[in-house]
């Protein structure tokens, strides 16, 4: 019969239980913790300690007040230290409240050390080898269970509640007897030991709620003497000498505590017997400190109090018990497998041990090291992952993997979010971009000018693993073929003339672990091209003036607004470069061919500029934006961003109108004005030439090469205008 269960909806898997029961006699199963009749000896710790309230003791009540309510002969049988337990009431007051409450009979346990005191004087006197003493059913059952070799040391006799019972039920064979004590192990005794004369146990706690109300009945001056020192520590010793028996107090000792009794019982069980003749054994510090005392006195009050008890010299038992008082216990321990020294090391690693530093014998499980707790996996008792650093470093992984997905949802929301756009070809974009992201090769980014190329390619890099590492950028075209092999690949010092001291780090250098971003590669010279092949296909290189060759970890986005394929064809791009180059490639349409997206484009743009500006935005009237959307926008987003910086300036309200917009826009340069003096062909052309680059200029900020590709016409052709119309740039 299972004395101690478990209610498992309460169960929360703190492996308190495990911790303090001394025995391990608990197996965690889906994190919950039910106790091992096979191995439990009901000493009451899990009850104890478990703060869900989930452990449940067995229970006698409905039993008791059944037999009470039929009218039966109900016999109450008071362990010895239950006046501290109902102590400010006096024990006699206690008597005349279970009469009360309907107990025929009130008898005290001290009668049934009485009798078996003598039975202790004779055993001891006629054994030669070393006495466990057996009145404590913790102590028996621990034995019984758990240390075999030493079944046939405990004194096989009674314990006082058993031969008091046995002896009454002599004289009314038909009473039903009840035991109330301190101890959660009585109930095992009543219930599962071998020949039993006692009905019902109720502990001190469970007979006090059921007397809650009861006024007391007639009191009782019960006899005592010095047995009512019983239940203190080395109480059974004491009482033997008072007695009269001869116990050697140097070959006698009583032992009590859970440490203590286990530190004992292994010595022995390993013959080291101290030359001590007779152990008394109490595996609570006494029967006053047992699980289920439920006392308002201190440990030491209990004490004093019992031994000034203990004072009387009154003879209990009126008639010399007849018969044995004999008792027989058993070897009951089941022997659980053992695991070899590869099993442990197998489960051990399977939580991520596997050096003796791996292993930190935290406790956290309940088992006092990580070997313990393995061979109890093994055995069938715990868990294989109730190990509190094993799971915490899961739980670690798998935050920082959901953290890691949070900040990519989160980065993903706010660089996607930095590319404008709803038109299907830029959502499109979007997901290419994604995908490169994802990806670790090389992005090949193609489109116009100013249609969003390198944004394109730092939203990759800052959605890539490489996030954390340096963006590098190198624009091929505005760097002079002399110095783009230094700018790319560093130098020594005295590499060159005018090599700086100490050297210099070039661009790839710098995007270790990154990306280097190398934009317009269409203009970039051949003999380079063979250099960064080299670098590509090596992931190797030197720095100029040295031999030593080095190794970085970069990913390369590259860009052109040329036609890369067609420079292959016609041999100003090397295909291998190409190929190398276009692993993933990624093609930007024109804003002439998402011209949805311009009025998302410009309200963005007014926003960011007037925030930058702490300016007040202002409203771009239908008309104006009827010419934002109908206009080719060669020099698409950037020429866009530029029209309405500038007509943010030249409207002095706050409305946005069509004169606000550049000439070409609208057109009006071609035709808006009237001809007031007729010129020649070349001259009204040269006109309209110079008011185009005027305005071009401003709108690209003075960035001639901007400008240029805004007008579509080639660098050199624009610098050349400047000067022949002398305009100030
Ligand atoms: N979809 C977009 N949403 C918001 N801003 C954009 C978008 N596309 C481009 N831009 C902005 O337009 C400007 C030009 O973009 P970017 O420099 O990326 O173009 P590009 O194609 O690399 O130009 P180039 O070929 O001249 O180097 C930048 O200021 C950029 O922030």
């Amino acid at each position: 019969m299972q004395i101690v269960t478990t209610d498992k909806e309460k169960c929360k898997a703190c492996y308190a239980c495990v911790r303090n029961c001394p025995v391990k006699a608990i197996k965690i199963e889906e994190q919950k913790a039910e106790v091992l009749e096979e191995r439990c000896i009901a000493c009451g710790n899990c009850v104890r300690v478990c703060s869900q309230g989930a452990k449940k003791i067995y229970s006698f009540k409905e039993i008791v007040l059944e037999k009470i309510k039929n009218g039966g002969k109900v016999i109450a049988l008071l362990a010895p230290s239950y006046p501290v337990s109902f102590y400010p009431l006096k024990p006699g007051e206690v008597h005349g409240k279970l009469k009360a409450f309907g107990f025929t009979r009130v008898e005290e346990v001290t009668a049934g050390v009485e009798i078996i005191l003598p039975e202790y004087g004779k055993y001891l006197k006629e054994t030669q080898d070393y006495v466990i003493s057996s009145a404590c059913p913790a102590i028996v059952s621990l034995i019984e269970k758990h240390y075999p070799t030493l079944v046939n040391h405990l004194a096989p006799i009674k314990s006082p509640m058993e031969a008091l019972a046995k002896y009454i039920k002599m004289e009314e064979p038909d009473a039903f007897l009840v035991f109330i004590g301190p101890c959660i192990a009585k109930k095992n005794e009543a219930l599962n030991f071998r020949e039993n004369y006692i009905d019902a146990v109720l502990t001190f706690k469970e007979i006090k709620e059921l007397l809650k109300g009861v006024n007391g009945g007639d009191t009782y001056e019960y006899p005592r003497n010095f047995t009512q020192s019983f239940p203190i520590p080395g109480g059974l010793i004491l009482s033997l000498k008072q007695r009269g028996y001869e116990i050697e107090s140097r070959r006698s000792i009583s032992v009590e505590g859970k440490e203590q009794i286990i530190e004992t019982l292994e010595s022995l069980t390993n013959n080291r017997t101290s030359g001590v003749l007779f152990y008394d054994l109490l595996f609570c510090r006494g029967c006053i400190d047992g699980p289920e005392i439920d006392s308002e006195l201190t440990y030491i009050e209990r004490r004093q109090y019992l031994l000034e008890l203990s004072k009387g010299n009154k003879t209990i038992l009126s008639k010399k018990p007849a018969g044995t008082f004999r008792a027989r216990y058993t070897v009951k321990a089941r022997k659980l497998p053992l695991p070899t020294e590869e099993e442990i090391r197998e489960i051990l690693a399977y939580t991520d041990k596997f050096t003796p530093e791996d292993e930190l014998n935290c406790g956290a499980c309940g088992y006092n090291s990580c070997r313990e707790k393995a061979i109890a996996v093994y055995q069938g008792l715990a868990e294989i992952d109730m190990c509190l650093p094993f799971l915490l470093k899961k739980t670690r992984g798998e935050a920082e993997f959901y953290r890691n997905k949070y900040e990519m949802e989160n980065r993903k929301k706010y660089y996607l979010d930095g590319i404008t756009g709803q038109t299907e070809k830029i959502i499109e974009v979007k997901k290419l971009i994604e995908k490169a992201a994802m990806s670790d090769g090389n992005v090949l980014i193609q489109g116009e000018s100013g249609v969003g190329k390198e944004i394109a390619a730092r939203t990759i890099h800052y959605l890539s693993e490489r996030a954390d590492k340096p963006f590098v950028a190198i624009n091929c075209a505005a760097i002079p073929e002399s110095l783009l092999e230094s700018e790319l690949f560093g130098y020594e010092e005295g590499a060159f003339t005018g090599a700086k001291r100490g050297g210099k780090a070039g661009k790839i250098e710098q995007a270790d672990g990154g990306t280097l971003f190398l934009d317009e590669i269409g203009d970039m010279p051949l003999s380079m091209q063979v250099k960064l092949l080299r670098f590509i296909q090596n992931r190797e290189f030197e720095r100029i003036g040295s031999n030593t060759p080095r190794k970085v970890d970069i990913r390369i986005i590259a860009a052109t607004n040329q036609p890369l394929a067609k420079l292959v064809k016609e041999g100003r791009f090397r295909m291998d470069l190409y190929y190398r180059l276009n692993v993933f490639n990624i093609n930007i349409p024109p804003l002439r061919e998402r011209r949805d997206d311009i009025p998302l484009l410009v309200n963005r743009f007014m926003n960011e500029f007037c925030e930058r500006r702490k300016m007040a935005p202002k409203i771009v009237t239908s008309e104006a934006m009827n010419i934002l959307m109908n206009y080719s926008w060669p020099g698409n987003i950037r020429e866009l961003q530029n029209v309405i910086e500038r007509a943010y300036y030249l409207a002095e309200g706050n409305l946005i109108k069509p004169e606000h917009l550049p000439a070409q826009l609208t057109s009006k340069a071609l035709s808006g004005e009237r001809i007031t003096k007729i010129t020649t062909f070349k001259e009204a052309v040269a006109e309209v030439e110079k008011k185009l680059i005027i305005e071009g200029l401003k709108a690209t900020n003075y960035n001639k090469l901007a400008c240029a590709k805004l007008l579509g016409i080639p660098r050199a052709t624009l610098y050349q205008k400047i000067k022949e119309y002398g305009i100030e740039a």
